[in-house]
């Protein structure tokens, strides 16, 4: 997929995000005493290439498999109305479920957090985990709802102005995190001047 990214500057190099994702598994591992309850649930569209990255290197560390899915939240977004229309992603539950799992959802990006509040009430339909946990390989702040991650990549502060990319090789042809110009900050803009 292209994206134009003239005027985008590198935050995070392919290395860097490789070594980010080895941190959070272990940390996952560490925070769940293990990897047997896991169940890793990407959010589309580079949440799931990362939560497949994230599930195979706990399966390293611990020698186990991890199940990995995807969770699509697009019908679950409350600014569905807001926002162009786009297609609907595939859900990919693994087999066995969530119900009484450590849940741990993955995203390229945390901004608002309405996209986590979303993949929260998607869950829902879905099953009962004992827990619910949150990695994203970016948190750029701006939040509007109470949420926060549990394992970040990388905190990065930034203006409302600014857009935060995240390219995967899976998606995009490679691996980089780069900040530049947003195209359409005005929403954001307004709460920010507000502040
Ligand atoms: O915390 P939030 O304000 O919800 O922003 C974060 C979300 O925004 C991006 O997704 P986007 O909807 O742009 O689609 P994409 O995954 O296809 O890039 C990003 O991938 C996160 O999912
Ligand atoms: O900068 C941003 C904000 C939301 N989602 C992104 O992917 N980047």
């Amino acid at each position: 997929m292209s994206r134009d990214l003239s005027g985008f500057r590198p935050v995070l190099s392919d290395d860097e995000i490789a070594r980010a994702l080895t941190r959070m598994a272990h940390e996952v591992v560490e925070r769940s005493k293990g990897a047997s309850d896991l169940v890793v649930l990407g959010i589309p569209s580079r949440g799931v290439p990362l939560a497949q990255r994230l599930a195979r290197s706990i399966s390293s560390v611990e020698d186990i498999d991890v199940p990995v899915g995807a969770i699509d939240v697009t019908m679950y977004r409350d600014d569905l109305r807001l926002r162009p229309a786009r297609a609907l992603e595939p859900t990919d539950i693994p087999t066995g479920g969530v119900d009484g799992k450590i849940v741990v959802l993955v995203d390229d990006v945390l901004y608002s957090g309405r996209t986590i509040r979303a993949a929260l009430t998607a869950l829902d339909d879905v099953g009962r985990p004992q827990a619910v946990r949150l990695a994203v390989l970016v948190d750029r702040g701006h939040r509007e709802l109470p949420i926060r991650a549990d394992h970040v990549g990388k905190n990065l502060p930034t203006s409302v102005r600014e857009s935060v990319k995240v390219l995967v090789e899976e998606v995009d042809g490679r691996d980089a995190v780069l900040i530049g110009a947003a195209e359409d900050p005005v929403a954001h803009v307004d709460l920010e001047d507000a502040r």
